[in-house]
């Protein structure tokens, strides 16, 4: 079986923190690859901000150029309607039987895993690995495989937040996402 991790996310933008999760996952689970998969509409969250699906993948595939085995996985882009994993890993699991999927998550999305869309039959089709992030426990009754990573207190809110306030994002992004989100005028200011 090819051992395929996957990252979804808003990404909104792509940040330092979603790089070091992948890469410590891609290293401790020796991956084949990781596909990094921003969604359509959040199901739990308001997608915040102007910027479009093309600019969220165009930074995505800035923020992972250098990796020779991360890769995008745009299909969620081409569905409307909130991103359901469970429909996702459907279509992927169908596209490629001899794939293992590990879907990564941070520990604010593994204390919300109970709420996912048919988390039951989703967790027939993906193994779900954890990721410790600051200000969450990773507690939960669902199966899934915790792997230690530095922890790292980023979001995307916080650089929205800093863009909008006029303050750095150096070394939160990549250097070519920062010149992007800056060229661009992203996220105010
Ligand atoms: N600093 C972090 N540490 C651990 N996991 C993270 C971190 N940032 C994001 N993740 C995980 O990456 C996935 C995608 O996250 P997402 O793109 O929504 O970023 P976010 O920073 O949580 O965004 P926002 O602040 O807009 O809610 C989620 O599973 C989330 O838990
Ligand atoms: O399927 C669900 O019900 C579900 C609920 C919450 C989050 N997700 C997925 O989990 C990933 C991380 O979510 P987010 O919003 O933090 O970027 C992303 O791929 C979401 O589509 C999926």
């Amino acid at each position: 079986m090819v051992k395929i991790g996957i990252l979804g996310g808003t990404f909104n933008p792509p940040h330092t923190g979603h790089l070091i999760i992948a890469n410590e996952v891609f290293h401790a689970l020796e991956l084949e690859k990781v596909w990094f998969m921003p969604n359509q509409e959040p199901p739990h969250k308001k997608k915040e901000g102007n910027v479009s699906n093309q600019q969220r993948v165009k930074m995505l595939e800035l923020a992972i150029q250098d990796h020779p085995h991360f890769a995008v996985e745009s299909l969620e882009l081409e569905r409307q309607g909130p991103s359901y994993t469970y429909e996702t890993m459907k279509i992927l699991t169908d596209r490629h039987k001899n794939h293992e999927f590990y879907f990564i998550i941070g520990g604010d999305m593994i204390e919300y895993l109970a709420k996912w869309h048919k988390i039951d039959e989703l967790q027939q089709l993906v193994k779900f690995v954890g990721v410790n992030r600051p200000r969450y426990s990773s507690k939960t009754e669902y199966e899934v495989l915790l792997i230690d990573s530095p922890s790292i207190d980023l979001s995307s809110s916080m650089i929205r937040q800093r863009r909008e306030s006029g303050g750095t994002i150096r070394y939160l992004v990549p250097d070519l996402v920062r010149d992007y989100i800056e060229e661009n005028g992203l996220y105010g200011s």
